[in-house]
């Protein structure tokens, strides 16, 4: 017999300065003491965010304002299946209270304090420590005066930059990686190196980026801290969860300077496919810093910018 299949909505309840919300489960559930994201089972007729919506009522006494569909995980206990709806959350009413027995922690993704966490919520806490704003870099007409736009970006709170340059001479590529590493790390920031697997670990970069050939062909996910696909239709953000990918970029979504005249998907076709994935999905094409709310509330984990991250 198929296990039973449970929906249910849960909230990455964040605060301005990061720190999200976590409660240890109550001693008369399942699991009892184990930390989770605060939510429950999605009722007959309910939506996700209906769910979510009432179920931080019941646990918390909040009513939330601000609630963006995020990532959808399936997990399957010894009893039955689960599907997360996960949210970002970021505005609210009223002050979370416990409610129904459990202990609150506001905690920092890069530092979790608490233990043991519900075995299906790894993958989500390091969704939390993933930047929401990609910067791809322009650098190969003038590499030199790149690195000072980069200085500035990274002042201006960027935290993830990917290398993205396709005509760069190998060496220069290489020397050119190392030193956007240096000053990103410097910054607590993270570099992503475009679809060379081998560039990325010998340069000490954080990442990958894979393209949508390599992604076809590989079998098992690199051995990086990040690694990220390039898609451009459901197929493709399929194969990017299969192998474990921790994000995907999803374009086009507008038209651009760079393809102009190109079919692009459009917020709808964008909300169609990010919908129910597992993975982190960023937004990439002709956007502006500007459009991140608008990118999240159609289901982004965040947007990827090239022109637009250096001006
Ligand atoms: N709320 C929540 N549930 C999670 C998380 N991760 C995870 O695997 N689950 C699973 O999803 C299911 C959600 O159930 P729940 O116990 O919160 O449901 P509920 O609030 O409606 O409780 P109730 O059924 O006792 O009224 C449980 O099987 C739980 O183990 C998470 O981060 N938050
Ligand atoms: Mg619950």
């Amino acid at each position: 017999m198929q296990p039973p299949l449970i929906h249910v909505a849960a909230a990455a309840i964040i605060r301005p300065d990061g720190q999200f919300l976590l409660a240890s489960r109550p001693a008369d559930k399942p699991y009892a003491g184990y930390w989770e994201f605060p939510g429950g089972k999605i009722e007959a007729g309910e939506s996700a965010h209906q769910a979510l919506v009432r179920e931080l009522e019941e646990e918390l006494g909040i009513h939330i304002t601000q609630a963006t569909p995020w990532i959808t995980r399936t997990h399957e206990y010894a009893t039955a299946t689960v599907v997360l709806n996960f949210f970002r959350v970021t505005a609210w009413e009223g002050q979370p209270h416990p409610r129904e027995g459990q202990t609150l922690s506001w905690q920092d993704a890069d530092n979790i304090t608490v233990a043991p966490l519900l075995p299906a919520n790894s993958p989500i806490i390091k969704a939390l420590s993933l930047p929401t704003l990609m910067g791809i870099t322009q650098a190969q007409s003038d590499p030199h005066g790149f690195l000072s736009k980069l200085d500035s970006a990274l002042a201006n709170g960027l935290k993830l930059i990917q290398i993205r340059e396709k005509d760069m001479p190998a060496a220069e590529l290489q020397a050119f990686t190392r030193e956007v590493t240096l000053r990103t790390h410097a910054q607590h920031a993270y570099t992503i190196v475009n679809s060379d697997i081998a560039l990325a670990l010998a340069t000490g970069a954080d990442g990958v980026q894979l393209t949508s050939s390599q992604l076809a062909q590989l079998d098992t996910r690199p051995d990086l801290l990040w690694v990220g696909a390039s898609c451009h239709n459901a197929d493709e953000l399929s194969r990017a969860a299969q192998l474990g990918c921790d994000y995907a970029l999803l374009s086009p979504v507008l038209p651009t300077a760079s393809h102009p005249g190109a079919p692009t998907l459009g917020w709808d076709e964008f909300t169609r496919l990010s919908q129910q994935r597992s993975l982190a999905i960023f937004a990439l094409g002709g956007l502006t810093p500007a459009d991140l709310q608008t990118a999240q509330q159609h289901g982004a984990h965040g947007i990827a910018l090239l022109r637009g991250a250096w001006q």
